[in-house]
């Protein structure tokens, strides 16, 4: 049984701000009432009608709006709840909120919302993460990544998962309750090699190399190099806009200057840092400190060396499998080659040359890193943890040498995917051990 909830809340639903239109939400079983408080009579179910809102006290009208009302449990949050699409000055939703007050309404936790629709069963976890992914979504990636598990997709998986292992539970149960009795030969390795069966599904989906949670949270790209080699020429380059300080001056840049991308769909994070090299200057030397820091963390560093310089020791060292080289100022001078056994994009951060080829060349690796698949990926570590936690417990079931310890390996591995989507459904076991399963008693 879910939590009785008594209180109504309300909360705004658009943007801050000055604006055309702003909307006020209104969710839980007193929001008839304080409909009417304000409103009047109730509006038709899910028709806009015109009203004049007013104070409930002092009668006072706040303002003319458009208000629904959304009787549950056919509403977002399953409740009843209302929408006030008021005009959008900050007066005006400042009085209509103190007018709610007034009424019995109390303002929303973050989140709140999306939490009574999980209480009242109208979507489960990775649907409520889908839609906060889809709120902050920047690129159509992202958003495509947020809307497929905001409908469902991975809760019909996992979902599906999880009742596959409630009805092995349920055999094995009764393998053990029933062991004297006329039970189907082989009952015992039938549940094991299913749980086989479903482990390998589960580890495929985990072999996902992190796309899915990359592409939520966006790729890391450090831009490394000597000083002077022409790193923060290419970020402003890339970034269409003089983001970070540009002279010929070495040593410039010490902070790392972060602009935003959306390569290909996939939105990355390219940070600009300190030249690589022995400085005395305690700002520099921390500076450096820092972009090393920066390529530790970065899902792909960006090597940059200058045509007319020798590659230096210190950004040769970064150049490993993986690395995207970079010889820029090649307007100055040819490219070499090679540089530490790969192949150069040779560039011109001021001619220009190159950068289309080096922008085609960061989204190739950027969507080899992240991105959508033709299936549902997971977005989240808690997913993969709990995953992994499952998987573990399945493989279990091969090795578990009693029957009541198998069970116990599912039990736990239907605990953990119960807990990617928020319900547990251990108790569905005990129905179904004695009614799906017949046993002929
Ligand atoms: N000819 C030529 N000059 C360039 C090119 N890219 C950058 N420069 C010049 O090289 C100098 C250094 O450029 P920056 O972008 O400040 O180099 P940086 O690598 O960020 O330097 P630090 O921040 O000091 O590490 C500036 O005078 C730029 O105008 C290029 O492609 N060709
Ligand atoms: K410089
Ligand atoms: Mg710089």
């Amino acid at each position: 049984m879910p939590p009785v909830i008594d209180d109504t809340v309300f909360a705004l639903a658009s943007g801050a701000g000055r604006a055309a239109v702003a909307v006020l939400r209104l969710s839980g079983p007193g929001t008839a009432a304080i409909v009417r408080a304000l409103a009047g009579a109730l509006p038709a179910p899910r028709q806009a009608s015109l009203r004049r809102l007013r104070h409930p006290h002092s009668a006072e009208v706040l303002d003319q709006a458009l208000v629904l009302w959304f009787p549950g449990p056919r509403s977002y949050t399953g409740e009843d709840s209302a929408e006030l699409h008021l005009h959008g000055g900050p007066a005006v939703i400042a009085g209509v909120a103190e007018a709610l007050v007034a009424a019995g309404a109390r303002p929303a936790e973050p989140g709140e919302f999306t939490r009574r629709a999980f209480v009242h069963g109208r979507l489960d976890l990775t649907a409520a993460e889908g839609i906060a992914d889809l709120i902050a979504a920047e690129t159509a990636a992202q958003r495509r990544q947020a809307l497929r598990q905001a409908e469902g997709a991975l809760a019909t998986l996992y979902g599906g998962w999880a009742a596959r292992i409630t009805a092995l539970l349920a055999r094995q149960e009764a393998f053990i309750e029933f062991e004297d009795e006329d039970l189907p030969e082989g009952l015992d390795d039938a549940v094991a090699g299913a749980a086989a069966a479903l482990r390998a599904e589960i580890a495929s989906h985990l072999a996902d190399a992190h796309r899915g949670e990359r592409l939520r949270e966006g790729l890391l790209v450090a831009i490394l190099g000597a000083p002077n080699a022409g790193k923060s020429s290419l970020l402003n380059a890339l970034a269409g806009r003089e983001a970070a300080i540009v002279s010929a001056r070495a040593g410039t840049t010490r902070d790392v200057v972060e602009v935003r991308l959306d390569l290909a769909g996939v939105p990355v994070t390219l940070a600009d840092t300190a030249g690589l090299r022995e400085a005395e200057d305690e700002i520099e030397v921390e500076g450096i400190r820092r972009a090393r820091r920066r390529a530790e963390e970065a899902d792909l560093v960006l090597a940059v060396f200058a045509a007319d310089q020798a590659p230096d020791a210190g950004t040769l060292d970064w150049v490993r499998p993986g690395t995207l080289v970079v010889v820029n100022k090649r307007d100055l001078a040819l490219a070499p080659a090679t540089i530490g056994g790969l192949a150069p994009i040779p560039v011109s951060a001021v001619t220009g040359e190159g950068l289309n080829a080096l922008r085609a060349r960061l989204a190739e690796e950027a969507t080899a890193r992240a991105g959508l698949g033709a299936e549902a990926t997971l977005t989240r570590p808690r997913h993969r943890a709990a995953l992994t936690e499952a998987a573990g417990w399945l493989a279990e079931i091969a090795v578990a040498p009693l029957p009541e310890l198998r069970a116990e390996a599912l039990r736990a591995a239907l605990r953990a995917i119960g807990r990617i989507t928020g319900r547990v459904g251990v108790e569905a076991v005990l129905d179904l051990v004695f009614g799906e399963f017949c046993i002929g008693k």
